[in-house]
Formats: structure tokens, C-alpha cells, sequence
């Protein structure tokens, strides 16, 4: 049984110190920690260092894992290190692994901010709002916040916890598979289950598990000719231009609505059975708040259980953008003579990415070869990730239904998400151990887009709903 007394001082003290726990989460977002921009390499380091700093605070023993060098945009860098947490060592104990990533998307104040994304702002609705607030800033330093928690208020901490926090998950999490290969027996021995918290909630309102994860594939393709940038008045007209190439290989990708035109894409996709429809019945969700998530009414479904399908169990092709393209403001009338299309695929069971990249080779060379061009085509999976689905049956998520319950006085969704977190499968498969994903953030907190928060109501009950999930895993009987 849990100790209702521990957890009312718990929540009290979480409640009598949000305002300390926004100032560390400012800090932490001060920090542009982009992992897919070389030229912000360092600034993943200093995130890291941070944290580090914090694991001293409060006595987390850790190892930052230095992982090796990889190469981006023709430059070879350094990855930043993967930080092996430990905090208690208590063999009577249950251990639980929790991972995030203190690396962030890309954000830039003319993107769209109505604020500049570095400088955590709260709006008068309690939004804290900033680059990573939600993703996976905010969560990451929740974990840390529920230990400070139970040392201040003098309560033994009830499980031990293993801590895995990555620098590079928006950019391939390199380097990470390979050492839970290496550290499967070693640092992860102990461990009795994993729970991540880097999704968001299906809307506003109601909190969730989720069980699922769409994969992703990652292309770039570029098409190169001339030897360099021209005047389009003087050459345009007398050679084959890569951007138009480009712009006819995407048009050829998916339909407007969706559907995803590269033959043997679909092939694999998972029957839908009876028994998942009845998933989609209990679920609360309203279009109304897609629609205030996505700021209009450009939803492709008219109906509830069409959107979630789309979402969790089809696959998607989304158009990211062009590297070398004129993007800026006024008239420039150049003739890129190099450009790379960047695009990606939500996949789902039993999509298989080696097949997925065989499927999207073939047929870019095929309709590139259609178009009698002199230009080159090179076609590259930058990442890929498979898709996960497991079972909310085991005592991991009741545990956490069973937090949720105690903070937010409901019974949570058990959902699907639409986005990838890679590592996801590779603890389920290399520890053999139940993975759950405990959402803090809200449907429409922005994550990758413009404005990106966490409010703060989600952030406070968000720490103690990590404290409290440990708390009902230490109580649970784990068979
Ligand atoms: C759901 C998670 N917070 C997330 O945002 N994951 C990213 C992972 C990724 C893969 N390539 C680039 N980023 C996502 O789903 O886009
Ligand atoms: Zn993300
Ligand atoms: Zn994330």
C-alpha cells in the first residue's frame, strides 16, 4: 500500500515550490541543445553538463558516456554523451530505467515565436513557453525534481532508479543502441521495468498511457547538376534545373490526402481487427481539439476514430523541406545547382524499414529515370526506427493508471502516438522488460513547432505523477 501521508507532504512540498522548479526548467531551455545543427554541437555538451551538475546535487551517481564521432553535414563531430544515471542501490527494491533526451528541435524567433523560443515565458494562462519546454526538457528535469522532492521532505526514495538520458534523439539517437547492447548485462541488469515520459497527451484535458509508437524513416534526397549557382535569366531555359527535378520526384510521394503513392509501401500494414476498434470506442477525444491544436480546421477526417487511425496505426509521409533552396525574404533569382529534399515515414506493424528504404529507392530512381534529366540523383535513409506496440496489461502501467488516479482524480486513456521515440523497442527487445510511456504534456503544447509549451499545471502534476507512479510500483505485486 502506498502512504497516502508521504504522498500529501509530497504533493505539498511539489505545490510550495513550482516556481523553483520553472526557474530549473528556464535554465535548462536557455540552453539551444539542437542536436541536428553542427553548429550547435557545443550547446548539446552544456546541456549535458547541466544535468550533470544536477546529478551531483542530489547525489545521482552517473557515467557520461562518451560514444564516438559521427559525420553531418560533411563534418565530423562529436556525440554528445549518453548520461548512465544511478540513484539507490536497495536490493529490496524494485529498479526502474527511465530514459529521455535533453537534446531539442530546431527553433528560430522568425519561424513563427512569438517569443524567442530560448527564453522560457509564461503567459497569463500559466504556458511555459520555449523551445523544449514539453519535449523533453520539461519531463527529463520532472524525474529530478521528484527526487529533490523526497530529500527535502526527509522520505526514503521508494524504488531504485536507473537513469538513461540521451543527446541525440532528434537526430537518430547514434550511438545508443549499441551500448544497451553493450550495458544490457551490466548497468541495466537490475532493471524491472522501463518508463519513458516524452509523449503528450491525445488533448487537453484527460492524461494518458500510451502502449504504441509509429516508426520513422528519414531520406534525404538531392539532386545535383551545374557546378554551381546561376543566373536563371542567363542559363534558365539551357539546362536542367535540380529543384524542378526535386519538386516533380516529392509531387509523385503522397496525395493530398494522404495516401501514400510508393508501390509495396503499404503492403506490410497490419490488418485492423475487431477487437482494436473497440480501442478507438473508450477513447476521449474530440476533433474540436485537433483542431485547436493544429490552429485550424485543415484536418483531412471528419470523424474521431478515422483521425486516430491515421495517426497511430497507418503509415504517414510528411514533406520536411529543401537544404540549398532560396528561402529568404526578396527576389533572388538564382538556379540552385544542388538541392536536398528532406522527407519522412511514420511507419507501423509490421512495417519493416530495410524494406521501406529498398520500396522508396526503387521508386524515386524509377520516376528520376522517367524525367530524361542529366542531373544526379542520390537517395539516403539518414535514420530509421521501427514501430512499437506493446501490452498495457502488465503491472508497469497499472501502476501508472493507478498514479494517475491519485493525481489527477481519473482513469487515463490508454493511447497510441503518432511520433517515434527509436529507443523505445530497443529496451523492450535488449532487457526483455515492459516499457511504458507516461506522458506529461498536452496534446497541443507544439512539440517541433513554433510556440512550443508545457504548462504549468502539466509540469507540477507532472512531477507528481513520476514521484507517484514510483511510489505505486514500489506497492504493486509485480507478478
Ligand atoms: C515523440 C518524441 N518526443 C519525438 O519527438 N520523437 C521524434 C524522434 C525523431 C526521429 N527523427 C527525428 N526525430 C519524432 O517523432 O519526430
Ligand atoms: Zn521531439
Ligand atoms: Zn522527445
Amino acid at each position: 500500500m502506498v502512504n497516502e501521508t508521504v504522498l500529501k507532504n509530497f504533493f505539498k512540498y511539489v505545490d510550495e515550490n513550482q516556481d523553483h522548479y520553472v526557474d530549473r526548467l528556464r535554465e535548462a531551455v536557455a540552453i539551444p541543445s539542437v542536436s541536428s545543427d553542427p553548429d550547435r554541437r557545443e550547446d548539446v555538451f552544456r546541456m549535458g553538463n547541466w544535468l550533470i551538475e544536477l546529478f551531483k546535487k542530489l547525489g545521482i551517481s552517473y557515467e557520461a558516456v562518451d560514444v564516438g564521432n559521427h559525420v553531418m553535414s560533411g563534418k565530423t563531430l562529436k556525440l554528445p554523451p549518453i548520461l548512465l544515471g544511478s540513484y539507490g542501490n536497495d536490493p529490496k527494491k524494485k529498479t526502474i530505467l527511465v530514459y529521455g533526451h535533453y537534446d531539442v528541435q530546431p527553433a528560430l524567433l522568425e519561424d513563427g515565436w512569438n517569443s524567442d523560443p530560448w527564453k522560457l515565458v509564461e503567459d497569463s494562462t500559466g504556458r511555459l513557453v520555449g523551445r523544449g519546454s514539453s519535449d523533453d526538457k520539461g519531463p527529463i528535469i520532472g524525474w529530478l525534481n521528484a527526487i529533490e522532492a523526497h530529500q527535502k521532505i526527509g522520505v526514503e526514495f521508494p524504488v531504485n532508479l536507473k537513469i538513461c538520458f540521451e543527446g541525440m534523439e532528434e537526430n537518430g539517437s547514434e550511438g545508443l543502441d549499441d551500448l544497451i547492447a553493450r550495458e544490457a548485462d551490466k548497468y541495466f541488469k537490475c532493471v524491472d521495468a522501463v518508463c519513458i515520459s516524452d509523449n503528450y497527451w491525445l488533448g487537453v484535458t484527460k492524461p494518458c498511457l500510451t502502449y504504441g509508437l509509429r516508426g520513422i524513416s528519414y531520406f534525404n534526397i538531392t539532386v545535383s547538376g551545374p557546378g554551381r549557382d546561376l543566373h536563371s535569366g542567363v542559363f534558365g531555359g539551357t539546362v536542367y534545373e535540380p529543384m524542378t527535378d526535386l519538386i516533380i520526384l516529392f509531387s509523385k510521394l503522397v496525395t493530398p490526402n494522404g495516401k501514400i503513392l510508393i508501390p509495396g509501401i503499404n503492403d506490410d500494414v497490419a490488418e485492423l481487427k475487431d477487437e482494436e476498434m473497440e480501442t478507438y470506442r473508450s477513447i476521449e477525444f474530440k476533433l474540436e481539439e485537433l483542431q485547436s491544436a493544429i490552429e485550424s480546421k485543415t484536418n483531412i477526417y471528419d470523424n474521431e476514430t478515422q483521425t486516430l487511425q491515421a495517426r497511430w496505426r497507418y503509415p504517414s509521409l510528411s514533406i520536411h523541406g529543401i537544404e540549398g533552396a532560396f528561402s529568404a525574404p526578396g527576389v533572388k533569382t538564382v538556379l540552385p545547382c544542388k538541392v536536398s529534399g528532406k522527407f519522412s515515414i511514420r511507419s507501423v506493424p509490421n512495417m519493416d524499414p530495410d524494406k521501406i528504404t529498398a520500396c522508396v529507392d526503387k521508386f524515386l530512381r524509377e520516376e528520376f529515370g522517367k524525367l530524361g534529366s542529366e542531373n544526379k540523383l542520390q537517395v539516403e535513409c539518414v535514420h530509421g526506427a521501427k514501430p512499437w506496440v506493446s501490452s498495457p496489461d502488465h503491472w508497469n502501467f497499472v501502476a501508472a493508471a493507478n498514479a494517475v488516479e491519485k493525481v489527477f482524480n481519473c482513469k487515463p486513456d490508454l493511447t497510441r502516438e503518432g511520433g517515434s521515440i527509436p529507443v523505445t523497442l530497443t529496451f523492450q527487445d535488449a532487457l526483455n522488460k515492459n516499457v511504458l510511456l507516461l506522458p506529461m504534456g498536452r496534446g497541443d503544447d507544439g512539440a517541433h513547432s513554433t510556440n512550443e509549451k508545457l504548462d504549468r499545471h502539466n509540469y507540477t502534476e507532472g512531477i507528481k505523477l513520476l514521484g507517484t507512479y514510483l511510489h505505486e510500483v514500489a506497492a504493486i505485486k509485480s507478478t
